[in-house]
């Protein structure tokens, strides 16, 4: 699915049948693998047996390729640096084996104010750095719904974090220019957006992709007590997920997203965590709504399960108390769930020594008293993979 929204022009196709393919809104591989042999004879005007080997030639070019796992860990030992992206924060990057993954979809979620955009631009910064530095010496394609990017905060931390490096104002100039804005502010043109994607990444030597925020023009637009409008915004999330997974993967690149979610619970003490019902998507209720009997709080819902399940890394981002930032990592193939605390300065975002340093690496001190109350519920599960599934289940209750 991820792979079959390779462009027919990257699929091996003649350039003359890739413009007829478009004149009939034909352009990924799988536009023509839903097409049957007779409808492709149509619009390609090509024999049957043609048609067979273009299908053949589709399916090849956008099937998974095989890899040993030792062909997988050798690529990475020999260039351990195209792997992650670092994030400079020192004990982060260590509990994620090097920084955020490439190939991947990593998430920022939290409530407004708490350093999301801070967090994307501060990566935007990092990916156009030298590899020698922890960067991928790259462009990147960030796009702005909330309009929410400033140029002027991106020099402020690119001086302040590397300020040797951004003392040459060649350097400065340089950087920002590898950085490619675009704001879009409707779901039509975020999709449209990503969509593009793929040759701007290949034209432009993109290695990251910042979306901030996915969730915003989605809850702007579908307004979800008007019934068809759940499905139809799973849709379109399935859809952007899907192809934002596929250009991740294929060109081994970061793709960085961020939500803004919060849960109110009731008894004053408010949690931000990203909420999901259970059991589907089509059991949730976006918006403000009390939950049932035992249960005290009110949820605003996150994007629904199956986005939730798309993302490979979850970073929430909220206030511990007034004074204290903290960055969780929720979700995460290499990482346990652990927590962090920060500050934003000039520099970005910055680890506070005593997050780490006085305790031990998992830890839970210092975490919200309803995190806290998942890890006593997930203690209780001893068999891992129970443990796992459930834990991620009730982190989702909360
Ligand atoms: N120059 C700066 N120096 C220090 N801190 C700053 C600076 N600029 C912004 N901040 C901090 O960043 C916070 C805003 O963070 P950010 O805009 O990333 O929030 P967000 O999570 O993206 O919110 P939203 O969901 O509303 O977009 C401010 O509250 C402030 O504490």
């Amino acid at each position: 699915m991820n792979m079959a929204s390779k462009k027919l022009r990257r699929a091996g196709l003649s350039q003359d049948l890739c413009e007829r393919l478009s004149r009939y809104q034909i352009t990924t591989c799988q536009d023509v693998l839903c097409l049957s042999l007779l409808e492709l004879m149509k619009v390609t005007g090509q024999s049957y047996w043609k048609v067979k080997k273009l299908l053949n030639t589709v399916s090849r070019s956008c099937a998974p390729k095989m890899q040993t796992v030792y062909e997988m860990k050798m690529k990475r030992t020999i260039n351990p640096s195209s792997a992650f992206l670092q994030t400079t924060l020192e004990d982060l990057d260590k509990i994620l084996h090097g920084g955020i993954a490439c190939g991947s979809l990593t998430e920022i979620t939290g409530p407004a104010g708490c350093g999301k955009t801070q967090f994307c631009i501060m990566m935007s910064l990092l990916a156009t750095l030298p590899t020698s530095m922890g960067g991928l010496d790259g462009a990147v394609v960030y796009i702005d719904t909330e309009s929410a990017f400033s140029a002027e905060r991106l020099i402020e931390i690119a001086q302040h974090r590397f300020p040797h490096y951004f003392a040459s104002e060649e350097k400065l100039v340089s950087m920002p220019n590898r950085i490619h804005l675009y704001r879009e502010l409707t779901c039509d043109s975020v999709l449209k957006r990503i969509e593009s994607l793929e040759e701007e990444i290949i034209s432009k030597n993109v290695k990251l992709v910042v979306i901030d925020s996915i969730a915003s023009v989605v809850r702007k637009e579908f307004d979800l007590k008007l019934q068809g409008n759940l499905k139809e915004r799973s849709n379109l999330l399935t859809k952007e997920a899907s192809i934002l997974k596929f250009l991740a993967e294929e060109f081994s690149i970061p793709v960085i997203l961020t939500n803004q979610i919060t849960t109110w619970l009731n008894d004053g003490f408010a949690v931000q965590t990203d909420l999901l019902s259970p059991a589907d998507d089509f059991s949730l209720s976006e918006g403000s709504s009390r939950k049932g009997d035992g249960e005290s709080g009110y949820v605003t819902t996150a994007l629904g399960n199956t986005w939730s399940h798309s993302v490979n890394t979850r970073f929430i981002l909220q206030y511990l108390d007034s004074q204290r930032r903290q960055l969780l990592v929720a979700k995460s193939p290499a990482a346990p769930f652990i927590s962090f605390l920060y500050v934003i300065e000039k520099s970005g975002l910055l680890l506070q020594e005593s997050s780490q340093k006085d305790q031990p690496c998992c830890s839970w001190e210092g975490t919200s008293p309803a995190l806290q109350a998942i890890k006593v519920r997930q203690d209780t599960f001893k068999d891992e993979s129970v443990s796992s599934a459930r834990f991620h289940s009730l982190q989702q209750q909360v």
